[in-house]
């Protein structure tokens, strides 16, 4: 009687007084069946690419419930009351509030399974000595060199995309869809960043992780009976399996490390996260500072990596999207990054001077920010300004509404301008917290810096290979799906990679383009670095001689077909060294050994 029926009416009653309203409440089920009536509707809509409103089709019980109470209203979520806000006070007020009296709500307990009881959902003095012992790996100065490692990751990635090329039978484009890859390459990226050398080892945790929160979404329900996940269901004794394995494969990677033999470096188990993580464990009782036990240091791992994996890759296929939508802004980042950083592989340096980039990064964030709302509860009754919020009330912040509301953006609110980011975040809007991307606070995203670092490397080296556009089958169909926003269906935002460079081409490109008239002609769809070499080397030949010596384009690759012996003694004769092994995919190097003989040039 007090959860069913006293406290709906009590709750109601207080915001009623305070003139805040909302839809009714239905015993047990609360505003819910509402709510998934406006969202079937809402499905069955496909917006239009242009629009970036996308409010109505991920939220629509706010944009019906805001017309009719306001935009600040209560709902019930089965039994929780949700009071809605998307006032930027507001929400700065709740989420820099250090006294603990806000909290994160607690998660069901599958959320807790695959997510990891990491710093994300936990609470109080745990969560303030978890973030103090992991603030230090997310510094900038100690991402700034794992830059190369987040490179080597995306040149694979691309490395595929590019025989994917290739093997078309089709002369014109490839199609990619970008959500998957993006998702594979953060899940390599993360592996890096936070296990280091055991980067192989953390892959698989991560592979079974994936698994497993595949099974908890596929067994959740709107209902959760409290007691259930401790059923011996079918589906429970799966997820149980797959969560032993998750946490076995971490402790073997931390007892390898606990075990190493000690190197000069300045932390004996690791600069990585984890590294930095294993020492601060518990059984090294003579180290000052905060501890961690061996199982939150597993939980951790897992939380890192379900926190930053599908948040970076829905950021990736967004901006993505947007890319091909306003190819005249594709062509000014490509010629930004063109100039800052050439053809070659980026440092942090180069990235950081990657201006326009970073705009489109913020408009991209704001539009489709991968995170589309927030959520804290109230540990005890409060009052914010005039407000009153009674103990336990769930505070659910709109990101994805105050990201576009035009009251802080001006007119141009929902359409792609990120000109208005010229001058910095702060001036960008009418209010300092329009742009909550990464949340506020102390809360605020720890790893924002990776995120945004992870996001340059990737753009800058897919825009030096490739042109994107949308592809026809493409539908615009934004949801949120495990509190992440992508995109719906099976079509995915897919993206083209197109052979369109020709007229946005630099110098060394206008070569590319003359060349492949000669000879065999083979779709030129992806951009090849590191040409000059290559380029003088061509210079010798006789190009226009097409009968048994010719020259094609191996994709991007300038290729000369020799089948005279005498020409084939001449180079592979030479000494010199003028004509070295060509450069192999990333592939190669792992098959035959990037040291060794077979792949090796010059003095080496
Ligand atoms: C574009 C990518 C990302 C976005 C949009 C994003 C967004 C956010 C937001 C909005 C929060 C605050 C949640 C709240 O206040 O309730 C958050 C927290 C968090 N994020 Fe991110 N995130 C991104 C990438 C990452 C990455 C790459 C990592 C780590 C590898 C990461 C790890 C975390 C963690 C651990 C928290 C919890 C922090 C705490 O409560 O102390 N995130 N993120």
């Amino acid at each position: 009687c007090r959860i069913v029926v006293w406290r709906p009416y009590a709750v109601t009653k207080c915001f009623t007084n305070q003139g805040i309203m909302g839809p009714s409440y239905s015993i047990l089920s609360g505003s819910l069946d509402e709510m998934k009536k406006l969202r079937r509707v809402a499905m069955g809509t496909a917006l239009n690419t242009n629009s970036h409103d996308i409010t109505e089709r991920v939220i629509p019980h706010f944009t019906t419930w805001s017309s009719q109470y306001g935009e600040t209203f209560l709902y019930w979520y089965g039994l929780q009351a949700r009071l809605f806000i998307s006032d930027p006070e507001l929400a700065k007020h709740i989420l820099s509030n250090k006294s603990n009296i806000f909290v994160k709500p607690k998660a069901m307990p599958t959320a807790e399974l695959f997510a990891g009881k990491g710093l994300p959902l936990i609470n109080g003095l745990d969560w303030f000595r978890h973030r103090k012992i992991a603030t230090p790996a997310f510094t900038i100065d100690k991402l700034k060199g794992m830059v190369k490692g987040m490179a080597t990751c995306t040149v694979s990635m691309l490395d595929n995309w590019k025989n994917h090329a290739i093997s078309s039978a089709d002369d014109q484009c490839r199609e990619i869809e970008v959500h998957g890859e993006f998702k594979r390459l953060m899940a390599d990226i993360i592996a890096h960043t936070a296990f280091g050398s055991s980067f192989v080892a953390g892959k698989e945790a991560f592979k079974a992780q994936l698994q497993l929160q595949q099974c908890c979404a596929a067994s959740s329900t709107d209902t959760f009976i409290p007691g259930s996940q401790y059923l011996p269901t079918p589906s429970n004794i799966h997820i149980w399996k797959l969560d032993r394995k998750v946490k076995e494969t971490l402790k073997s990677i931390i007892d390898g490390r606990l075990n190493s033999p000690k190197t000069g470096n300045s932390n004996r188990y690791g600069n990585d996260l984890l590294g930095i993580m294993i020492d601060a464990l518990d059984i090294f009782q003579s180290r000052a500072g905060p501890k961690l036990k061996m199982e939150e240091i597993i939980e951790e791992s897992k939380a890192f990596f379900v926190a930053g994996h599908g948040t970076t890759a829905s950021f990736l296929t967004w901006t993505v999207f947007l890319l091909c939508k306003y190819p005249e802004w594709q062509t000014k980042l490509r010629e930004e990054v063109l100039n800052e950083c050439s053809v070659g592989i980026p440092d942090a340096d180069m990235l950081a001077k990657l201006k326009l980039v970073n705009m489109v990064f913020l408009e991209a964030l704001r539009l489709y920010c991968p995170v589309i709302r927030l959520f804290r509860q109230g540990s005890e009754d409060t009052k914010i300004g005039n407000l009153m919020i009674p103990r336990d009330t769930c505070i659910e912040i709109a990101l994805v509404e105050i990201h576009r509301s035009e009251k802080y953006w001006g007119q141009d609110a929902k359409e792609f301008n990120p000109l208005r980011f010229i001058n910095g975040m702060s001036q960008a809007a009418k209010h300092p917290n329009a742009l909550l991307e990464f949340g506020f606070g102390p809360r605020t995203c720890i790893g924002q810096n990776l995120a945004m670092l992870a996001g340059k490397t990737t753009i800058t080296l897919i825009l030096q290979r490739f042109s994107l556009s949308l592809s026809p089958e493409y539908k615009h169909t934004p949801i949120e799906h495990d509190d992440i926003l992508i995109s719906d269906g099976p079509t995915g935002p897919v993206m083209k990679l197109s052979p369109k460079l020709k007229e946005q081409l630099h110098k060394p490109w206008a070569n590319a383009i003359i060349l492949k008239n000669m000879g065999r002609s083979h779709t030129l769809s992806f951009m090849t670095m590191k040409l000059t070499q290559k380029w003088s080397l061509i210079g010798k030949w006789h190009l226009t001689d097409l009968g048994e010596t010719f020259l094609y384009m191996h994709g991007m690759e300038p290729t000369i077909y020799i089948s005279d012996p005498e020409l084939a003694t001449q180079v592979l004769s030479n000494k010199s060294g003028f004509f070295s092994k060509v450069q192999f995919p990333s592939s190669f190097e792992t098959l035959f050994g990037k040291l060794g003989l077979f792949l090796l040039t010059g003095q080496d």
